[in-house]
């Protein structure tokens, strides 16, 4: 559903972020990417749905060549892409409702959005993805009321209104303490099973991706090094990624998704799709 092939992204500034990035996702396949401070990860999910622009090689979605789209082509192919990053955070004067229902109508100006009509079927679907995310009774709450685990929760719901086929996932439990960062990791696999909806997501938790993720890509200095499942995520390949460590006391924390109770659940969506990816 998404296959990326040799793409390069090199900013004004002569920084090269992306050097011949190539993967292949398939639908409902949900991949940790991971690499050291300016390895590329950002720069890479948002090429995909071209919040930055390419330099150069090809993003496919769905089967359709993103880098010629714009105008209403390329907002209706970022309508089948929902993102969960740190700057499409809450408006923090309004409602939990209000926040959800701005998510439904996509990447439109939110003030434009703001004065039209929601119908019954939004509002209802709001109120389903609240309870499914575990915020039932809170539709009138403040945004800035919220706990940080309650706000990634309702970022998540307001992703899943625009009904997309990919989540991209920026840092989801870079501020939450480790009970609330699991309980956020597995509620987004379930929902990505649910849906069936594939996603990558940029973490920095390396125990925390290579427990609950399967396949983990590991970036450095804009190149995948790594590429494969959780359970490779070994010392050498840490030295790959990150640089020479003494990664011992790292890899004794890991379970990786192969080992781990979660393995079932992750892998349930890529199981279930095992089709070429269009
Ligand atoms: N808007 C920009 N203009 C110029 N250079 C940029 C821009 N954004 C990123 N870069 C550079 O591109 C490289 C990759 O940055 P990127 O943010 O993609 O890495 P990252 O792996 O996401 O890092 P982090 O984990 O710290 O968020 C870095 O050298 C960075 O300085």
């Amino acid at each position: 559903m998404l296959h990326i092939h040799a793409l390069e992204k090199r900013y004004a500034t002569g920084d090269r972020a992306l050097k011949g990035i190539s993967l292949d996702l398939a639908p409902g396949e949900i991949v940790g990417l991971i690499g050291p401070s300016g390895a590329g990860k950002s720069s890479l999910i948002r090429c995909i749905n071209r919040l930055v622009t390419p330099s150069a090689g090809q993003v496919a979605f769905l089967g359709r060549d993103m880098n010629p789209l714009s105008g209403r082509q390329l907002r209706a192919a970022r309508r089948e892409i929902g993102m969960i990053f740190q700057e499409y955070a809450l408006v923090e004067r309004l409602t939990v409702m209000e926040n959800l229902l701005s998510g439904r109508l996509g990447y439109t100006a939110f003030w434009a959005s703001w004065f039209r009509r929601f119908d019954a079927a939004d509002i209802s679907r709001a109120y389903e993805l609240l309870a499914r995310v575990g915020l039932a009774g809170m539709e009138n709450k403040r945004a800035d009321a919220l706990s940080g685990g309650q706000r990634q929760r309702v970022g998540i719901a307001r992703a899943l209104m625009q009904q997309p086929r990919l989540l991209l996932i920026d840092e989801p439990t870079a501020s939450l303490d480790p009970k609330t960062s699991r309980q956020i990791m597995r509620l987004l696999l379930e929902l990505c099973r649910e849906h069936q909806l594939a996603a990558i997501i940029n973490i920095h938790d390396v125990v925390l991706a290579t427990e609950f993720l399967p396949r983990i890509i590991g970036l450095r200095s804009g190149q995948i090094v790594y590429d494969g499942p959780a359970a490779g995520v070994d010392e050498s390949a840490l030295t790959r990624i990150y640089g020479d460590e003494d990664w011992s006391a790292l890899t004794q924390r890991m379970e990786p998704a192969a080992a781990s109770p979660h393995r079932a659940e992750a892998l349930a969506p890529t199981a279930a799709l095992a089709v070429a990816s269009s």
